[in-house]
């Protein structure tokens, strides 16, 4: 038996960083997927192994289940309907299972998911021979949410042979999930993400989870219901970095200044509540649709300015602002900055003409761009792997 699971990558149109600070984001989901695909292998097999094998990296870790039993002698009891906290204790086991895989310099930055990868399989289903195969459309570590899409495709795929999901295993082709199994998934890949984020504020992983547009403060979602056609280009800097060294950076900021960044929270908070009210205020074949874009153009230039102020823009973001601003663009980073990903509003009358002229000014630059589609389908499962 096999299933597969999908989970989408993100975009944040307001509200990062602040939104681990209590404030409100809007985030939306896009039409890139990380895909988790789970094998048990049969008797016949006599496989005794965890296998992970991270097909884009050309990376394979495996743990035979016996090292695994002891070394990690509090884990694999499965399982809880209350998803658990892995504490630093497991956190350093899980890390030296990881080193022992070698892997090598310039792929490091994949150790946290693997770590991640060891709690959820034994919290979710124990010390249990398997192979997770892991493939992905997101560019990995770019702000689009790869690490919030691989927790819950991977949870997804965990939760679906736990008894705590009730699902329709003769089901053809991609089933979305109900209220409940949506809820359970979301709280365990939130768990995942905070072994590769530190201190995630949940959003990421709640919109993977649930799909189309969000609303988030505080551990709560609204969803967003709006007909707006937003178009965005997203622009990938393809500089590296690292979410949890920025969200900590930000942490360190506000233990400084603590006043001042809590006017510039509270700014993000207003700038992101406003951006919702206009974007559900949209009635379809609006004919004000100009007039919203431009105030949501001038809201992204607030929020930008305000990122900037929290220390996480970037030479290479500052330089996509530019760019795009002599087409008369508005951007902002979206997701943790210090690199990654710049969003773009495409107004609704702009000519293809000028997209292509600024796409390709951009890629003259080595930037790299692309359109998603966005809002879709949250997470979704597929038994049997046909899809
Ligand atoms: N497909 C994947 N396989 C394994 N680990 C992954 C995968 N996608 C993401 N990760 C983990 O998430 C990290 C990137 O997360 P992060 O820095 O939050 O950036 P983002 O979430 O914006 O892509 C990677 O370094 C890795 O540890
Ligand atoms: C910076 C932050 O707001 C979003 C991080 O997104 P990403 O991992 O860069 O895709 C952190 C969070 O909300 O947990
Ligand atoms: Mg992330």
């Amino acid at each position: 038996m096999e299933v597969k699971a999908r989970a989408p990558g993100k975009i944040i149109l307001t509200g990062e960083h602040a939104v681990v600070h209590g404030s409100t984001a809007v985030a939306a989901s896009i039409d890139l997927c990380t895909y988790v695909s789970l094998r048990f292998p049969t008797l016949s097999d006599n496989d005794d192994t965890l296998r992970l094998q991270l097909k884009d990296m050309a990376l394979e870790f495996s743990w035979s289940i016996s090292k695994l039993k002891a070394a990690l002698p509090d884990l694999g009891f499965p399982f809880s309907s209350t998803p658990t906290s892995c504490c630093i204790e497991s956190l350093k086991l899980l890390a030296v299972l990881v080193e022992e895989q070698n892997i090598p310099e310039e792929k490091i930055g994949l150790a946290s998911g693997a770590s991640a990868f060891l709690w959820l399989y034994s919290s979710i289903l124990g010390f249990k021979p398997a192979t997770v195969v892991v493939t992905s459309e997101l560019p990995i570590g770019s702000g689009l949410g790869s690490s919030a899409a691989f927790c819950v495709a991977l949870s997804a795929a965990l939760l679906a042979f736990s008894d705590s999901f009730n699902l329709d295993l003769s089901h053809q082709g991609w089933l979305v999930f109900g209220e409940n199994e949506l809820e359970l998934l979301n709280k365990w890949a939130f768990e995942g993400e905070k072994i590769i984020h530190g201190r995630p504020s949940g959003l990421d992983n709640t919109v993977s989870t649930y799909g189309n547009m969000i609303k988030f403060r505080s551990g709560n979602l609204t969803r967003i219901k709006s007909t707006m056609p937003l178009k965005m280009l997203i622009t990938n800097t393809k500089v590296g970095r690292n979410t949890r060294a920025l969200v900590a950076g930000v942490s360190e900021r506000t233990l400084r200044h603590p006043n001042a960044m809590a006017s510039v929270f509270n700014a993000v908070d207003s700038i992101s509540e406003e951006l919702s009210t206009i974007i559900q205020s949209y009635a379809p074949d609006d004919p004000s649709i100009t007039e919203k874009e431009e105030k949501i153009e001038e809201l992204m230039e607030m929020n930008q300015g305000l990122l900037q102020c929290m220390g996480v823009s970037h030479a290479s973001i500052e330089n996509v602002l530019r760019t795009t601003l002599k087409y008369k663009l508005i951007s902002k980073l979206t997701g943790a900055g210090g690199g990654g990903c710049v969003l773009t509003l495409l107004p609704t009358l702009l000519s293809g003409t000028v997209v292509d002229k600024v796409v390709s000014e951009l890629e003259s630059c080595g930037f790299q761009c692309l359109t998603a589609g966005i809002g879709g389908n949250g997470a979704e499962i597929c038994f049997g792997g046909s899809s």
